[in-house]
C-alpha cells in the first residue's frame, strides 16, 4: 500500500520563534490524529535549511522533517550549498528536488535534478520529484508532454532496488501560490498520467506515492485526497498555520 504523505513546504519563510510555535502547535494537534498516523500517513515538516535542526528536535515521532533543496554534489568547495548527507545527519528523512521555484529562479535542469534525486536517495533519504507545467504549457495543450518528461528524466538515475525512496509531487506552475487549483478531475487525469509514465520506466508504479501541490488549502484537500491516484499534499502557504495545516492531514476519506 501506497504511503500517505502530507508535507509542509515553508519556502523562505520562518524565524526561530515561528518554529517553534507552528512545529508545537502542529504537534500537539496531529496527536490527536493517532489512527491517521498509525494508518500510514506522514506529515512532514519541510523548513528553510538553517531551522532544520531545531525543528527536527521539536517533531518527536509524530513529524519528520525535510529539506528544500540540496546540492548534487557528495562535499566540497560548494560555498553556500547543503549536502544529503548533512540533510540526513540532521535527521531528516525526505528532500525536495526540482521545485518550479527552483527549476525558474534558480535554473535547474532536468540533468541537474536527476543526480540531486540520485544523492538524496544514496544518502538514504526518500527524494520527492516535484513536476508540473506552466500555464502556457498546459494552454498550448503540452502539459502531460512537459510532466511525462520532467518524470522520466528527473528519475533517470534511480536504481532497480531504490523506488521505495522516491516520491512524486505534481505542481502545476500555475496554480502554485495564486489560489487556483486544479480541479480534482484534472489532478487526477494527470496522476494517472504519472503512475502510467512511472509504468513504462518499470519503477513500481502502484507503490509510489503521487502527492499534490498547488494551493492546497483546508477546504479543497478532500476532494483532491479522495481522488485514487492522489496519495496526499504539497503544501506551501497554508502549511504556515497549524490549523489549516492540520485540517489538510485530516482530510484523507475515512477508512482509505
Ligand atoms: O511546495 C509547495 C507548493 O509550491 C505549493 O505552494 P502553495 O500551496 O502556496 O500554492
Amino acid at each position: 500500500m501506497r504511503r500517505r504523505i502530507v508535507a509542509g513546504n515553508w519556502k523562505m519563510n520562518g524565524s526561530k520563534d515561528l518554529v517553534q510555535q507552528l512545529v508545537g502547535d502542529i504537534r500537539e494537534q496531529v496527536s490527536n490524529l493517532d489512527d491517521l498516523v498509525r494508518s500510514g500517513l506522514d506529515v512532514v515538516i519541510v523548513p528553510p535549511a538553517l531551522y532544520v535542526d531545531s525543528v527536527v528536535s521539536l517533531c518527536g515521532a509524530e513529524l519528520a522533517a525535510g529539506v528544500q533543496n540540496v546540492s548534487q554534489w557528495r562535499s566540497g568547495a560548494y560555498t553556500g550549498e547543503v549536502s544529503s548527507d548533512m540533510a540526513r545527519d540532521l535527521g531528516c528523512q525526505y528532500a525536495l528536488v526540482g521545485h518550479s521555484e527552483r527549476r525558474q529562479l534558480f535554473d535547474e535542469t532536468d540533468s541537474v535534478i536527476a543526480l540531486k534525486v540520485a544523492r538524496v536517495i544514496e544518502s538514504g533519504l526518500a527524494a520527492v520529484l516535484c513536476v508540473g507545467e506552466t500555464l502556457e504549457e498546459r494552454e498550448a495543450g503540452e502539459a502531460k508532454r512537459v510532466v511525462a518528461d520532467q518524470v522520466e528524466k528527473g528519475l533517470a538515475m534511480v536504481g532497480a532496488d531504490q523506488w521505495s525512496r522516491v516520491v512524486v509531487a505534481y505542481e502545476p506552475v500555475w496554480a502554485i501560490g495564486t489560489g487556483k487549483t486544479a480541479t480534482s478531475e484534472d489532478a487526477q487525469a494527470m496522476h494517472a498520467e504519472i503512475r502510467g509514465v512511472l509504468e513504462r520506466i518499470n519503477a513500481p508504479s502502484e507503490n509510489i506515492s503521487v502527492l499534490y501541490g498547488g494551493s492546497v488549502k483546508a477546504d479543497n484537500a478532500a476532494a483532491l485526497f479522495a481522488e485514487p491516484d492522489i496519495d496526499g499534499g504539497l503544501i506551501g502557504g497554508a502549511s504556515l498555520k497549524a490549523e489549516e495545516f492540520v485540517s489538510i492531514c485530516r482530510a484523507f476519506p475515512a477508512g482509505a
